[in-house]
């Protein structure tokens, strides 16, 4: 049943690309509202941002790379209802950055062939995705 006090909140995330067709997930820290859960990197779209904006700040922010709008495909989307927001989250694929990645503001960066992702503990949300990559890589 719907529940009209619950937000839709719009979050933007990325899965990063490598040349071998590995993808990077990253560990939420501790103290953090899913902790030590593997997440792609990104997050909440701002008040002005596209979602492809949200991910070029999300990404140098979280860990220290450049990339560009038009380096960003949209792959698919995340829906999924937690107990105290409804998440909405396109999904990009981004194969072509600069830098090296690294853990910025997560606990650990792992980069992962698509059919291992299932070995480690991701949000709720992001299981339907899962099939998406390995259809892609
Ligand atoms: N970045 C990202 N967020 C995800 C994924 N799956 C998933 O359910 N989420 C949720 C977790 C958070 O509730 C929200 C992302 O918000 P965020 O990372 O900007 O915020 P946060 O919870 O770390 O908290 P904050 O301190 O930034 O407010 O989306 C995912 O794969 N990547």
């Amino acid at each position: 049943m719907s529940d009209k006090t619950k937000k839709l909140l719009l979050v933007s995330a990325c899965a990063l690309v490598d040349a071998d067709g590995r993808v990077l997930i990253a560990q939420r820290p501790e103290g953090k509202q899913l902790a030590g859960l593997w997440e792609f990197p990104g997050g909440k779209v701002e008040a002005g941002e596209t979602p492809e904006e949200t991910l070029v700040r999300e990404l140098a922010e979280e860990l220290g790379i450049e990339t560009k709008v038009a380096c960003l495909a949209p792959l698919t989307f995340a829906s999924h209802s937690y107990d105290d927001f409804n998440l909405l989250m396109p999904l990009y694929v981004c194969r072509r950055y600069w830098g090296i990645p690294q853990a910025k503001e997560h606990a650990a960066l792992k980069w992962v062939r698509p059919n291992k992702l299932r070995d480690y503990p991701m949000p709720p949300a992001d299981a339907p995705l899962i099939p998406f990559l390995i259809d892609l890589l």
